[in-house]
């Protein structure tokens, strides 16, 4: 059975029809890149999956039941702006969640309990490379490493699911390709299904499992509302869900990095589709002769 299944799925604001005719189905250890023009609805997607938002119309199913209205802890999300707590430390961001979820009311546990939990915080904060920042705070950490740190937040609950929305947009370009290599990693340790929106479709290409482009079927220019975005392409790349490949991702991405080339066959071929426009305001990827062939057109 799919992780997740959506059938004909539709999100409206009021009058404004955001997404529209979204059929498409996930598998466990999948990781989905997501890119499509400013404002067409990518991280409305997201709130659903995260389940702060639900859906107008349609079937959103998890585990072939309907999707859960609130977050919980099989989904883990990082937002492109740092979401840490910026009067705790380190390690004490790390094992929020955790006393949290233990000790509801107060927030707070002691002795065995709690050293249980410092353990695995320090074990997962060596996982993102934090450990020897753990008792700074968040104010005296990089944007990268306050990232890891969301990162390390994120995963402490174990989640399934994890959902990250532009995660690496604020960082410069050497910090992200150490990032790409980290989540990558944590991709295959943790057999985690991955959803993550893109601004760069060079990202998408070389970390996803599977590329979705988000954009308008149908216009009308007298009600630009009428009509919502859907998955006009669903392109399955050459990485292996996690927990399958024979590689491990973050050789063959560090491969990659050394070679300096995008091995996709996509970008290979074409170097232009980087700047594809369906990044920018007006996406035309249905022009795009290399994305013809190989696209599974779902939206009709
Ligand atoms: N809570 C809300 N209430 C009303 N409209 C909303 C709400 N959230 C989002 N929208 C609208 O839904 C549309 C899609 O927004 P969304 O943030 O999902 O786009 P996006 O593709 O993630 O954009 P970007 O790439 O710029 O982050 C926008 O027109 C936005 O104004």
């Amino acid at each position: 059975m799919a992780l997740l299944e959506l059938k004909n799925i539709e999100k409206h604001y009021g009058d404004q029809v955001v997404l529209e005719r979204l059929n498409v189905s996930v598998e466990e250890g999948e990781f989905v890149s997501i890119v499509g023009a400013s404002g067409c609805g990518k991280t409305t997607f997201l709130k659903m999956l995260l389940g702060t938002e639900s859906a107008t119309k349609g079937q959103f199913l998890l585990d072939g039941k309907p999707i859960s209205q609130e977050p919980d802890a099989q989904r883990g999300v990082v937002f492109q702006r740092y979401s840490v707590f910026p009067h705790l430390t380190v390690i004490g961001n790390v094992m929020l969640a955790e006393e949290f979820s233990t000790a509801r009311w107060l927030g707070r546990v002691w002795g065995k309990k709690r050293q249980e939990i410092r353990e695995r915080a320090r074990a997962m904060l060596d996982q993102v490379g934090l450990l020897s920042a753990q008792n700074k705070y968040p104010h005296q950490l990089s944007g990268g490493m306050q990232q890891r740190l969301a990162l390390a937040q994120a995963l402490m609950k174990q989640p399934r699911i994890l959902l990250l929305d532009e995660p690496f947009g604020a960082l410069d370009p050497g910090i992200r390709n150490e990032m790409h290599l980290l989540i990558s990693n944590l991709w295959e340790r943790h057999r985690l299904t991955i959803f993550m929106i893109t601004h760069d479709l060079k990202e998408g290409f070389s970390l996803g499992s599977r590329l979705w482009v988000f954009d308008k079927v149908r216009h009308d220019p007298q009600a630009p509302d009428r009509w919502g975005a859907s998955i006009t392409y669903d392109i399955p790349l050459d990485r292996q869900p996690a927990g399958k490949a024979t590689l491990t991702p973050t050789l063959s991405l560090r491969e990659r990095e050394n070679n300096d080339t995008d091995q996709s066959p996509l970008l290979g071929e074409s170097p232009e589709l980087d700047q594809s426009p369906l990044l920018g305001e007006s996406p035309e990827l249905d022009q795009s002769p290399l994305l013809g062939e190989r696209a599974r057109v779902r939206a009709s």
